[in-house]
């Protein structure tokens, strides 16, 4: 990896740099929050960036109209006319095709159809409603006499109905397939990074990626070191200081001996927390065994290539009898990232970020450049080398031209 890194020179790296982000907005130009202007109209997209008082970045892509406003996704507000009072709210638990199963706050079902002029806006047009949206919608259809209707599932659709708006989104979980976003699950408030001791083993470079994920989006991030009754738990020992000492939890857990469920299962409590980590390492299991009504399909692990077998294939919100609920994400084997930007990583490390400011460049990658504050604490071992190694890996496997 070093070798691959002497080899670009400096210039010739930060030109394609350049090149990649042309006309892109400056991060660091972008320190107003956006303030919504009734004059904007449907076909002036803003994109609006800013920097919070962590260094975190958030986004905003913003179209308004004259009164109220529905929202596509990625936060597009258009001037759609809607009449409130006739409207329930929901939560949006599963997105299958053009159907979204939403649950009221009493735990009625309905199968919602999404509005059109929602779904002609989207950029993403899977991703105009997702799992964990909070959504109103307009109840269109009732069927049967009493009101209900079977479907094969076995479950009661008490109605149907369409949506007319999704409300703003905190918190999201996002993969990248073929270059293109999609956005997984919504108003996540905490993120369960799950990863196995064995079968498969820890992928340090997978639990990086989620957390600076969680770091990006402002989702408290748990690390989930399932299986801890196939290793010896000392094994474990210096993995779990190297992420306990930047601040992050670390659970080791079983769901076959039950160590640490009860405390899983206080923590998903309220929340609205997602899952994530490769096929396999467990996460129908724990939350089997966290609430054993689910009875989650749970997958055989290949002892061939001990990847396991997506065995979960939608993003769904599951209501827990706590009164939480968890996302069960699609088993993701790689947690790519999207809207990370290179100059963005390290402001999202702990250790590295307080270097970030000292470097002499506001864009500075903390790779080549003179007058880097970040090389200078990884020469005199404020830094770990490792961390920062992990860090040099991430920006030229994943973010960077080749
Ligand atoms: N020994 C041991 N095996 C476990 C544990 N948790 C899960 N397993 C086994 O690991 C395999 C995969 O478990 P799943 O719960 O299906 O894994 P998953 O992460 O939900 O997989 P995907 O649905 O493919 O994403 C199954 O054979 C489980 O029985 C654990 O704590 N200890
Ligand atoms: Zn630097």
């Amino acid at each position: 990896m070093a070798k691959k890194r002497d080899a670009k020179s400096k210039g010739k790296l930060r030109a394609e740099f350049r090149k990649k982000h042309q006309g892109r907005v400056r991060t660091s130009d972008l320190t107003r929050e956006f303030q919504q202007d009734d004059s904007t109209r449907l076909d002036d997209v803003a994109h609006s960036e800013r920097l919070s008082g962590k260094g975190e970045l958030t986004r905003r892509k913003t179209i308004s109209g004259a009164d109220s406003s529905a929202r596509g996704n990625d936060g597009i507000q258009v001037d759609v006319h809607v009449d409130e009072t006739s409207l329930t709210h929901g939560r949006v638990l599963s997105v299958h095709g053009r159907q979204s199963k939403v649950q009221t706050e009493d735990g009625k079902i309905y199968a919602c159809a999404i509005r059109q002029v929602l779904k002609s806006l989207a950029t993403d047009q899977r991703g105009v409603v997702v799992a964990g949206d909070r959504v109103w919608f307009r109840i269109e259809a009732r069927q049967g006499d009493d009101g209900q209707s079977k479907r094969p599932s076995d479950e009661v659709i008490t109605a149907d109905g369409m949506i007319e708006r999704v409300e703003p989104r905190h918190g999201i979980i996002s993969r990248t397939s073929r270059g293109k976003q999609h956005v997984i699950a919504a108003n996540v408030d905490a993120l369960l990074i799950i990863a196995s001791a064995a079968e498969p083993g820890i992928k340090p470079t997978l639990i990086d990626r989620m957390l600076l994920t969680a770091a990006q989006h402002e989702i408290e991030p748990v690390v989930v070191i399932n299986k801890i009754d196939l290793v010896d738990p000392l094994q474990l020992q210096a993995l779990i200081g190297v992420y306990g000492s930047l601040g992050f939890r670390v659970l080791p857990t079983s769901a076959t001996t039950g160590q640490n469920i009860e405390y899983l299962r206080a923590f998903l409590h309220q929340r609205q927390t997602a899952l994530a980590g490769q096929s396999g390492v467990g996460k129908s299991s724990l939350l089997n065994s966290i609430e054993p009504d689910l009875a989650l399909a749970v997958s055989t692990v290949s002892v061939e290539n001990q990847k396991g077998r997506h065995t979960t294939t939608a993003s769904k919100l599951i209501p827990l009898a706590s009164g939480g609920a968890v996302f069960d994400t699609p088993g993701i084997r790689q947690f790519q990232l999207w809207d990370i930007e290179a100059t963005e990583v390290a402001g999202l490390m702990p250790d590295l970020r307080p270097y970030v400011s000292g470097c002499r460049y506001p864009d500075c990658l903390h790779l080549h450049e003179d007058g880097c504050m970040v090389k200078d604490a990884v020469a005199d071992a404020r830094i770990d080398a490792r961390r920062y190694d992990a860090y040099c890996h991430l920006l030229e496997d994943d973010l960077l031209p080749e």
